[in-house]
This record gives C-alpha cells, sequence and structure tokens, in this order.
C-alpha cells in the first residue's frame, strides 16, 4: 500500500490530503485569512506560512515524513506541457519561483512539496499530474487575429482530465477514443473541447470565454481599449488587473463572487436572476463553439466544478445545449482525487512518468 500525501493551494485555502492507494484517508481544506494573504505583494511570499500549514498537519495527524512514499501536488503555471504525470526537480521549483507568467497559487505546491521532501531520508518522490499549463492545441487554436498575441492554453486541466477519464469509464468507452466538450465551472471557468483524450481548444480561465465569479471573461474589445485608456492615470496596472481579474464577473455585477449567493439573491431580485443567466448563457454559448470544433462529434458534453453542485444553474445551460448531446454532471472538483491517482499510476509504473526537461518540453 501506498501513502501518498496531496497538496492543493488555492487562492484563499490550502487543501490537504492522505491517501492510501486509490482511498482519501484524511481530507483538510485550511482557510487562510484576508490579511495573511494581502501582506503578502507576491505568491512566492506565502511559501512560509503556506510550508507551515503542511507541516502543521503532518503533526497533527502524527504523520512521518519517512512513512510517506510519495507527494502530489498540484501542478503551477509552467511553460505549455503534456498532459501527464511529472516527477518534481530542481529546475521546475526554480522556474515556478523566478519564472512563471502568471501569479497563481498552484504555483506553491510543488516547491512546498520539494522542500519537505529533502527531508526524508529514503528520497520522497514529488510528483505534479496535469498543471494548468497543459496545451494540446492545434495550431489554428493558437491564433487570436493579431500576430503579435498568441492564444494561450491555460485551463482547469487536473480537474477536467480526471471527470474525462471517469465519463469514459461510464459510457465504457476507452478514454483515448472520447470526444467530449468538457465546462469547469468552479471559481473559474474554462469550456474545453476534447478530442481522443487532447484538449484541442479551450477558453483561458482568466482572459477569455465566459464572465465567471470573479473575472470577466471576454469583453467588448473596442471599449475595454477606450476604458483602459481613459483611466490609466487614476488606475495602477494592478487596479486594472483585478478590475478583470478579482473584482469582474458575478461579483462586479452583485457584490458576491458566489453563486450559491447570487441565487438566493435572483429568488427575489430580477437583476440578479438577469446576471445568473447570463451567466448561464455565456457558458452555453462557449459549449456550442466548442461542439463545433468537434464537428458535432461528441460522446457527452460533460459539466463539474462547485456551479454544477445547483441543478437550476445546470438545467439553465442544459436547456440550450441538450440537443448537441449527451449531458453529463460531476459536480464538484476532483482535483485531490486527480492527484493522488496521478502519482500512484507513476508508482506503479502503469503510466510513464514524464522528467521535467526545462522550457522547451513540448
Ligand atoms: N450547492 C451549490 N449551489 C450553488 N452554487 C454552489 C453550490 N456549491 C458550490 N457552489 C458554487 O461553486 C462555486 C465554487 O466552485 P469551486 O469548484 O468550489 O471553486 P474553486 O475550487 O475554484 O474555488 C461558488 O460560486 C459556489 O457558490
Ligand atoms: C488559469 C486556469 C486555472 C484557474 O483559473 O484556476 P482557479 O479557478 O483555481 O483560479
Amino acid at each position: 500500500m501506498y501513502k501518498i500525501l496531496v497538496i492543493n493551494p488555492g487562492a484563499t485555502s490550502t487543501k490537504l490530503s492522505l491517501f492510501e492507494d486509490e482511498k482519501e484517508v484524511i481530507s483538510e481544506s485550511i482557510e487562510h485569512s484576508v490579511s495573511e494573504i494581502e501582506n503578502c505583494k507576491t505568491i512566492m511570499d506565502q511559501l512560509p506560512f503556506r510550508k507551515k500549514c503542511v507541516e502543521d498537519f503532518l503533526k497533527r495527524y502524527n504523520i512521518s515524513i519517512n512513512e510517506l512514499d510519495a507527494i502530489a501536488a498540484r501542478g503551477g503555471i509552467l511553460p505549455p506541457m503534456k498532459s501527464g504525470t511529472y516527477q518534481v526537480n530542481e529546475d521546475m521549483v526554480n522556474y515556478l519561483k523566478t519564472k512563471t507568467r502568471v501569479e497563481h497559487a498552484s504555483n506553491l505546491a510543488a516547491v512546498i512539496a520539494f522542500e519537505l521532501s529533502k527531508n526524508s531520508s529514503k528520497g520522497l518522490p514529488v510528483f505534479i499530474t496535469d498543471p494548468i499549463s497543459v496545451d494540446e492545441f492545434i495550431p489554428e487554436a493558437r491564433i487570436s487575429g493579431i500576430p503579435q498575441l498568441e492564444r494561450h492554453s491555460l485551463f482547469h486541466a487536473l480537474n477536467m482530465k480526471i471527470v474525462a477519464r471517469f465519463a469514459a469509464k461510464e459510457l465504457n468507452k476507452e478514454y483515448e477514443k472520447c470526444n467530449f466538450v468538457i465546462a469547469h465551472l468552479g471559481g473559474g471557468i474554462s469550456v474545453g473541447a476534447q478530442r481522443k483524450g487532447l484538449m484541442i481548444d479551450v477558453n483561458n480561465a482568466t482572459d477569455e470565454g465566459p464572465f465567471s465569479s470573479q473575472r470577466t471573461g471576454e469583453l467588448p474589445m473596442g471599449d475595454l481599449a477606450k476604458w483602459i485608456f481613459k483611466n490609466m492615470h487614476s488606475y495602477s496596472k494592478n487596479d486594472v488587473k483585478s478590475t478583470f481579474v478579482g473584482k469582474g464577473g458575478l461579483f462586479a455585477y452583485l457584490k458576491t463572487a458566489s453563486l450559491k449567493d447570487a441565487l438566493k439573491l435572483a429568488e427575489k431580485d430580477e437583476y440578479a436572476k438577469l446576471i445568473v443567466e447570463a451567466m448561464a448563457y455565456q457558458v452555453s454559448k462557449e459549449i456550442g463553439g466548442m461542439a463545433a470544433i468537434l464537428g458535432g462529434d461528441l460522446d457527452a458534453i460533460i459539466l463539474t466544478g462547485g456551479m454544477a453542485h445547483s441543478d437550476y444553474f445546470v438545467e439553465l445551460i442544459k436547456r440550450r445545449i441538450d440537443k448537441l448531446g449527451v449531458v453529463m454532471v460531476y459536480p464538484g472538483a476532483y482535483e485531490m482525487e486527480g492527484l493522488a491517482l496521478g502519482a500512484l499510476r507513476a508508482l506503479e509504473q502503469l503510466e510513464d512518468t514524464k522528467i521535467w526537461e526545462g522550457e522547451n518540453i513540448l
């Protein structure tokens, strides 16, 4: 039996689990205070308190680092790379600390895990599986409309890939032979077209596609450019950024980033109802686009993420898309399981573990 520690830092929490083979035996989500987060200028400034929170977890459950067989860490924003499980090494850690293109809490996971692994007396492997920067785009998906700006593949790869595996199993089909449109409806929203195991196009969850709880998604470009020029003297670069990612989307309209709260408001307030319906409308539109990319040849449309817990929200989407194909719903996120199973496949040598080869791996 393999013991695997799983580390998954999110924007405001750190999720930790202990798996014994496929079974999650301990699971905790540690919330961080706004002041703890705001005191840190960069994500890497959060390293000391995030690492301590993992050490405290190990102490609380009396888990010695020497009894672990692996640590499975959420993959951060690395250069574009193939889907799969990678062994973390010093180069990857340095990249995450000093070179990553996007500040995201997931960048901390491999760094924390690698530092902890050094305390093991037996050489503890650290793995990441399906990081946010998995890139399986077809050439035409990279074209934005202007040669200076390329589209990038940045999405909820970990959860979307694992639910696709669940769906293939449920349909009794081989994962690599299935075509899916997958919509991850969490704090951020990614909607992608997965053809025969490869995510050939997906909206960049930070700045394309539907608006989400705190992100604007795609915006009317001409008016956006005018808005930035008009406000460039009164807004800092960070103010501009947080207007679109952090204070945009549901939050900008309703002052809540939670769909649960928005749905409560919508029971009495027509404006709140309109905003929730608009989010479902935009998700449906993105799903339709991705179905077209697959030429309508779909095994299923998969809805997943926290917002898929809401039957009401799922229904708003389903009524627009259910003529496109079978709709399968996996509410919540399966990231901890995705990480543990990735590490387990590596330990059992069921899959080739990829070795980080630096920045030009594709
Ligand atoms: N039962 C529910 N009904 C409606 N919305 C829900 C429900 N459960 C979770 N959500 C919504 O899901 C969103 C969070 O999704 P989640 O996948 O947990 O996000 P993340 O892990 O990215 O923070 C929030 O908007 C939350 O309100
Ligand atoms: C950039 C895609 C990943 C992402 O948005 O993750 P969160 O929703 O967890 O911030």
